[in-house]
């Protein structure tokens, strides 16, 4: 289940060989295109016809910031109209958000206020992207202002998961925010897993180092003994 792989980053960063884990999480009404914005970032492509994401999928990326592999966790999920919220495990552990909305449909952008104040109530600090998906429908809604992420300081972007306009620039941007995020959170909790990250890393390479020595000091095997 993608819990558990939530839950174990350690034996993921293994098997990825990767220095860093960061889970980025996307929000917003159901249909705004969270999902084949996802599918243009990572398999370049887009298909027009898809049924809604039923549940939550997971999906693992990797890539390099500043000289670092880092393993991105993005996790999608659906239908959110028809819950009208998350479930809390959805936010644990995030380090960023990118929230969507329809720029041919209002209501998503006005729900991007609740959106962001449960967010908030889960994650109070995490780097937050505003994101306006569709432009490709009618090019003339970039002239139109937009002002909930201006009010809110948030970051903001036109796309289209059909064009693929600005796609790549707001999921580089996402990754960098939540890696930056992770590495200097001031956030008490966050700090806490930090420690905890460091003090498992240190073990398991305290324990490798001691294998590796215990490996080295096998008794030889005399001669003659055999
Ligand atoms: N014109 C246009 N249509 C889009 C764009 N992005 C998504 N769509 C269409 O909008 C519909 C919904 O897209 P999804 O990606 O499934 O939406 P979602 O937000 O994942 O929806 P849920 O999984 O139900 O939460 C699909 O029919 C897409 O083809 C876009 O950039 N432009
Ligand atoms: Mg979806």
């Amino acid at each position: 289940m993608a819990g558990d792989a939530g839950e174990l980053p350690e034996l993921d960063l293994e098997k990825y060989d990767a220095d860093e884990c960061v889970k980025i999480i996307c929000l917003g009404d159901s249909a705004v295109g969270k999902s084949k914005l996802m599918e243009r970032f990572l398999m370049d492509g887009y298909r027009p016809q898809q049924l809604s994401t039923y549940a939550l999928t997971l999906y693992k990326y990797t890539t390099t910031v500043n000289g670092k592999t880092i393993l991105v966790d993005f996790w999608d999920t659906a239908g959110q109209e028809r819950f009208q919220s998350m479930h809390p495990s959805y936010y644990h552990k995030a380090h960023a958000c990118i929230m969507v909305f329809d720029v041919q449909r209002k209501i998503t952008y006005r729900n991007m206020a609740n959106w962001y104040k449960e967010l908030r109530d889960y994650r109070p600090e995490i780097p937050c992207l505003v994101v306006a998906n569709k432009i490709d429908a009618d090019m003339k809604v970039t002239q139109r202002s937009f002002n909930f992420a201006k009010k809110q300081g948030l970051p903001f972007y036109f796309v289209s998961a059909a064009d693929g306009t600005n796609v790549v620039k707001v999921f580089k941007d996402a990754i960098h925010r939540a890696v930056n995020y992770k590495q200097n959170s001031s956030d008490f909790m966050d700090e806490v897993m930090r420690e905890l990250e460091n003090f498992e890393l240190e073990q398991r390479e305290g324990n490798s180092e001691r294998d590796e020595e215990e490996e080295e000091e096998e008794p030889k095997e005399k001669p003659g003994s055999a």
